[in-house]
């Protein structure tokens, strides 16, 4: 394949387009991809800021509920009811462990306890009740004022009944004033897990929660393995597993959000975490809550970006390879109508016309191609004229215009060879002017040509036109007759031409007599080859000229 200006100019526009269009599509990709994930990032912080304040409002909810049974059991003095509003509430919560009235005398003893057991609300007998005053969620409420609450750190509760399962809780309580005395505390247990399955159970399954203490300790984990550590006597943290959530531990920030890179055991994702205040505001404490989702959920709609940008790409790529093949063949057709005209041009050929009308560049190649078209058709004509009279120069006698001697020679060879052939005979007449050289001499060599001239249409009038006239050299002149069939014929030429010799020449209107004196030879009868032939007429001439010189 040869590589034409068309294919080269298509190839050369195809690529750029295509390269222009992949340019423009990575660009637009790449600024679009980075503000999709920006925008994606941006919803996880939200969701998980919107997760925190529900989980917030959870939390005040149980609050509200301590605070409600606290000023209940202000108010009622028999415990039995009491302990019927305590289990009612129970039953309403499913994730209310246990809800207690805990005095504030006798080192803080059970007054009224009904425990989930098995499911199902119960009420703990007055002699399995026990003393609880050296728990935080005591000391602490009896510390606060009527309609205050205390909320406890998430742990593990090892402070049940022998039967009891150790799981996460946390404890809320309030104190119980009558008479702006300080009687004891009402505790709600709240068993962690189903208290924030609530929160996380409307999440979509990709994404993954996490949740820690103030000092960093994991109490919710998608790895279960990795929660409440420092119960087992270990500290797994989230500032460890995830560096930039230290900021938000140590206060100096209130979210962060981070991607990790997929590996043999998880895929790629992408991180939130937000510092949610807990307990009373004053106490300044804190839970961290996280949100993760796989990065290709977060990159979804990058994906799908790429796709349909892959699509335009396709598409831009084609249309460019089609416009390229138009635009160089609209470029290269009058270029491609030159090369042919030229190619016609130099068989001989006719050719179509050519664009010598437009304006640009191609219009003023064409038009210079057609002068010099037209100047080398010109000179053509003129070399084939020189041409011609240079083959007739070589040829014939400039003077007379009768065939020269090289010409002679070839036309006496081919008459020969045909007479050979048919077997008929041919005769050679020799012609020579006697004494032109005093012509020359006296009249001068204008004359003479003019005599020499002269001489040539008289020997043209008296032979047939098919025999060939030719001089030779100087006054020497002969002529070929073919087809002669005998010696009588041949001297009747002779005699002809002695004839047309008898009367005088015309050389500018004046009469001028000459004399020549003529021999004849026969082939194949006084000769068998050319040469032979004209020395013999030769020959036979100079003995005519002999006998004129002596009969003058
Ligand atoms: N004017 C003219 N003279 C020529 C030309 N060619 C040859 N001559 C002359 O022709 C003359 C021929 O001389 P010769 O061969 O002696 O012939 P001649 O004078 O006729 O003598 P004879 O043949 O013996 O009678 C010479 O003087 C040449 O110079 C020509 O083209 N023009």
């Amino acid at each position: 394949m040869t590589w034409g200006i068309a294919l080269r100019l298509g190839v050369l526009l195809a690529s750029f387009s295509v390269f222009a269009a992949i340019l423009a599509g990575y660009y637009t990709f790449d600024s679009s991809r980075d503000r999709l994930q920006g925008r994606a990032e941006r919803a996880l912080m939200a969701t998980t800021q919107v997760l925190a304040r529900h989980m917030q409002a959870g939390f005040g909810t149980v609050a509200r509920d301590t605070s409600f049974l606290a000023s209940v059991a202000a108010q009622e003095p028999d415990r039995n009811r009491l302990a019927e509003i305590f289990r009612a509430s129970l039953a309403a919560h499913p994730s209310y462990l246990q809800i207690r009235f805990i005095s504030a005398w006798d080192y803080g003893l059970e007054l009224v306890r009904i425990d989930r057991q098995g499911g199902v609300p119960v009420r703990i007998a007055d002699e399995a009740l026990q003393e609880k005053a050296h728990f935080p969620f005591v000391f602490e409420a009896l510390a606060l004022s009527a309609g205050e609450v205390y909320v406890s750190e998430f742990g593990i509760n090892h402070e049940g009944s022998p039967g009891e399962e150790a799981v996460p809780v946390f404890n809320m309580a309030s104190p119980v004033v009558q008479g702006g005395k300080v009687q004891g505390v009402v505790v709600v247990r709240v068993a962690a897990e189903p208290f924030l399955r609530n929160f996380d159970a409307a999440l979509p399954t990709p994404y993954g929660f996490y949740l820690s203490n103030r000092w960093g300790d994991f109490l919710v984990h998608p790895d279960a393995t990795q929660t409440f550590g420092f119960d087992r006597g270990q500290r797994i943290l989230i500032q460890d597993s995830f560096a930039p959530v230290a900021a938000l531990v140590e206060g100096r920030a209130q979210e962060a959000v981070l991607s990790r890179p997929g590996s043999d055991d998880d895929e790629a994702r992408v991180f939130s975490f937000v510092r949610m205040p807990f307990g009373g505001e004053e106490e300044g404490r804190f839970m961290v809550v996280g949100l993760s989702q796989p990065l290709a959920a977060v990159q979804g709609e990058v994906l799908d970006l790429g796709r349909s940008i892959l699509k335009i790409l396709l598409v831009l790529s084609l249309v460019g390879v089609v416009l390229a093949a138009g635009v160089s063949r609209v470029v290269t057709q009058p270029l491609q109508a030159m090369v042919a005209a030229a190619q016609a041009f130099s068989k001989g050929l006719a050719h179509g016309a050519l664009p010598v009308h437009r304006k640009d560049e191609v219009g003023e190649l064409a038009r210079s191609f057609h002068d010099m078209e037209q100047q080398i058709s010109r000179q053509i004509t003129e070399l084939n004229a020189s041409r011609d009279a240079m083959a007739h120069l070589a040829h014939h006698d400039a003077l007379t215009g009768l065939p020269n001697r090289r010409m002679f020679e070839q036309r006496l060879a081919q008459a020969l060879e045909l007479s050979r052939r048919s077997g008929r005979d041919c005769a050679l007449l020799f012609v020579d002017l006697d004494d032109f050289k005093a012509i020359n001499d006296t009249r001068g060599h204008a004359v003479g040509d003019l005599v020499l001239q002269a001489v040539a249409r008289v020997i043209l009038g008296a032979v047939r036109q098919a025999d060939t006239v030719a001089r030779l050299a100087g006054d020497e002149f002969t002529v070929l007759c073919e087809n002669v069939d005998s010696e009588e014929a041949a001297l009747q030429i002779v005699a002809k031409l002695e004839q047309a010799f008898a009367p005088p020449l015309d050389i500018e209107g004046q009469p001028f007599p000459v004399r020549a004196s003529i021999g004849v030879s026969l082939f194949p009868r006084d000769a068998q080859d050319a040469h032979t032939l004209l020395a013999s007429a030769d020959a036979a001439m100079y003995r005519v000229k002999q006998s004129h010189r002596r009969s003058v």
